[in-house]
């Protein structure tokens, strides 16, 4: 296997899932799967360094920053935590730390599923509540956080401070706010975590108040200048001043008392009424914490252990079968419903055909599920002891969609549905094309996709655009009306001003990410030139290989491709990038760019996307591998690291002037 593409992949697949996890609150896999994931990239950096990007996630902390709010720029980075899966890797932890410092306990918290928020008092009184972001940079989610009830508005003494902690639903409001949304037919939150971090995110405060948010608290910055000495003392200072503490936590001599104790949290968190994922073990002596250190994401002197996805057991009532995008044919377990860390599971994915024979599952068996607070529970194996009247399993044949026969190639686990015109496939098609990363349509979510496929409306994505001579007739729909329908059709109209690396991702073509709509657009700017690029040409370009450029061949030669570019022309959408986007600049290509800090003359999109339409890079962490760090004000650590590694530092109006004229 080719390594470095191996990495890319997963590069790819990591900054996808951040983002559906940290920005949209919407994640596509499970934490289990993405922890794999991460892993695995860890290790093969650590093995070829000499292929590691610059920007690779295992360098960064966390999301994007959503545009609808106010930015913080936090005094002290907020940072991640590193994993630890095993008792070896928390006796590797242990040896690590033994190398820097001696004399030290662990202090050990319960690792609550929420998301992280810094609070800031003055002379003992709130003001102000931001989101973790990037580390570096927030959301100002002030009149949100003060929603929450068992936030103390004035603490007992009149002192500054900055407190973190983590903001949680627990089970009972999840559970009340999932019934009110199917009340009003929304989509459901898939677990509390997410309904946590959707819930701080939105804008209307009267929204928040009636969620039910609860937070507990566990940092305080620059503890020992509050004379604190100590984790668990930073506990019980904070529970003083009138801050919501976890009570659940330990002080344990040693790593053998850590790992006798993760057993106990283990059973102990079964029957807590909010989520929890794993346990942070942080060393408990705070004056130790400088000496032992911290990488650009996470510091040395903690780890968060994870625990081991949860499994129930229930019913296998029946196999149905989903049609996806691509036309792949996924079997899904209806399952009796049960509940699984915190949230109810009726459905789990039987990923195929060779799973399900592989396994020996039939109908009517009870079977393993796990679920990890996270998304797509799988079922992971039949209980046999229990089989009683079951029925064997049978692969269909035909698409449940549209009746096609079913093809699957030899060697591959996937039975596909190959009708270009199926149903199933095209609405999965139109909601990629209108998602975030794509198109951004924001208000064409699945179900208003499915309701104007249905009502013959849309077939293709082309017809999206074409939607705003219906107006009145998209009125009349149930559920519809004009105010719905006319920002519908703003936000339609407002989609063809997105630059071409999105309508490129939209389309969907086999493997053609993100990442690599990128790629590709910078070597061959329009849809025009990508048509009439040869194999040659494409493969040329770096990391991109034999498959895609055969992926992005066979799309651009079929008749659609024709009628495709022709109609783009007709409705007005950009088929090349702008001219100036396509030029490259010497003092910008294949240099590595940071920003940093609040900046004044550019948003940091502008600032990204100057960077890379004249080919340069922006990446999220300062190295020596670091050409420039462009700061605006308020620049924190990465200034600080940039200014200690000798890295050239910017000022924007500096930056401005290393813009090429037109
Ligand atoms: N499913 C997905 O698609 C997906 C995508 C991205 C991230 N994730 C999940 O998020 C994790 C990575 O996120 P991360 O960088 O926030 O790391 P993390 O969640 O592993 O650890 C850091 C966080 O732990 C939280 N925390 C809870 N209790 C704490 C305590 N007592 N003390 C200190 N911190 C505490 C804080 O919010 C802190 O920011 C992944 O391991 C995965 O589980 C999932
Ligand atoms: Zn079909």
């Amino acid at each position: 296997m080719d390594i470095k593409k191996r990495m890319m992949a997963l590069e790819e697949a990591i900054e996808k899932a951040n983002y559906e996890y940290h920005t949209l609150d919407k994640p596509t896999i499970s934490d289990f799967e993405y922890d794999l994931l991460m892993q695995e990239l860890i290790e093969l950096e650590s093995k070829h360094p000499e292929f590691k990007s610059a920007s690779s996630p295992t360098q960064k902390v966390g999301g994007v920053i959503l545009d609808k709010f106010n930015k913080v720029v936090h005094e002290r980075p907020m940072m991640s935590l590193s994993n630890a899966f095993s008792d070896q890797d928390l006796l590797d932890f242990d040896e690590r730390v033994q190398k820097e410092v001696s004399g030290y306990t662990y202090n050990m918290e319960l690792k609550i599923d929420g998301l992280a928020i810094n609070l800031k008092y003055i002379d003992g009184v709130f003001v102000s509540a931001s989101t973790r972001g990037d580390g570096v940079v927030g959301e100002d989610v002030t009149s949100n956080v003060k929603t929450i009830k068992s936030l103390p508005m004035r603490l007992s003494l009149p002192l500054t401070l900055e407190v973190r902690g983590e903001v949680f639903m627990p089970h009972k409001s999840f559970e009340k706010a999932n019934e009110e949304r199917a009340k009003e037919g929304l989509e459901l939150f898939r677990n509390a975590r997410n309904a946590a971090a959707g819930t701080i995110r939105q804008l209307d405060s009267s929204v928040v108040s009636n969620r039910g948010l609860d937070i507990f608290c566990y940092t305080l910055v620059d503890a020992e200048k509050y004379g604190v000495n100590t984790q668990s003392g930073v506990l019980d200072y904070l529970s003083k001043l009138g801050f919501k503490t976890n009570p659940k936590n330990v002080v344990s001599k040693d790593i053998q008392g850590v790992i006798h104790q993760i057993r106990v949290y283990d059973e102990l968190r079964k029957n807590l009424p909010y989520d929890t994922d794993g346990v942070v073990i942080k060393v408990n002596e705070l004056s130790k914490y400088q000496q032992i250190g911290q990488t650009v994401k996470y510091p040395k002197w903690a780890i968060a252990y994870k625990f081991a996805p949860e499994e129930v057991t229930t019913r296998l009532n029946a196999i149905t079968f989903q049609v996806g995008r691509t036309g792949v044919i996924t079997p899904v377990a209806e399952l009796t419903p049960v509940l699984i860390s915190g949230s109810m599971v009726a459905r789990a994915t039987l990923h195929n055909e060779d799973y399900i024979k592989n396994l020996d599952i039939e109908i009517g068996d009870e079977v393993i599920v796990r679920k990890a607070g996270e998304i797509i529970p799988e079922v992971v194996k039949p209980v046999l002891e229990k089989r009683e009247n079951t029925i064997p399993f049978k692969m269909i044949d035909h698409c449940p969609s549209c009746n096609s026969k079913l093809t699957r190639t030899e060697g591959e686990a996937d039975w596909f549905c190959e009708n270009p015109l199926c149903p199933a496939q095209h609405v999965g098609k139109l909601i990629h094309f209108a998602s975030r990363p794509a198109m951004n349509i924001d208000s064409l979510g699945e179900k208003i996709v499915v309701q104007l496929y249905e009502a013959g409306y849309i077939k293709d994505f082309l017809d999206i655009y074409k939607l705003k001579e219906y107006r009145n007739e998209l009125i009349e729909l149930d559920r519809m009306g004009d105010k719905k329908v006319d920002n519908l059709l703003m936000a339609i109209e407002a989609s063809k001003q997105n630059s071409l690396d999105k309508l490129l991702f939209g389309l969907g073509i086999n493997h053609v990410g993100a990442k690599v709509a990128k790629l590709l657009l910078k070597k061959f700017p329009s849809l025009e030139a990508l048509k009439a690029a040869s194999f040659e040409a494409l493969t040329s370009v770096d990391d991109i290989g034999a498959a895609i450029a055969n992926s992005v061949i066979q799309y651009f030669s079929s008749e659609y491709a024709t009628h495709l570019i022709d109609t783009l022309h007709e409705l007005g959408i950009q088929t090349s990038m702008p001219q100036s986007e396509s030029k490259t600049s010497p003092l910008f290509e294949n240099k590595t760019f940071v920003l940093t800090g609040k900046l004044e003359l550019f948003t940091r999109e502008e600032a990204s996307s100057i960077i890379e339409s004249l080919g340069g890079k922006v990446s999220g962490s300062v190295s020596k591998k670091t050409d420039y760090v462009l700061a605006g004000s308020d620049a924190g650590s990465k200034l600080e690291k940039a200014n200690a590694l000798g890295v050239t530092v910017l000022d924007e109006q500096t930056f401005k002037e290393m813009i090429p004229s037109e």
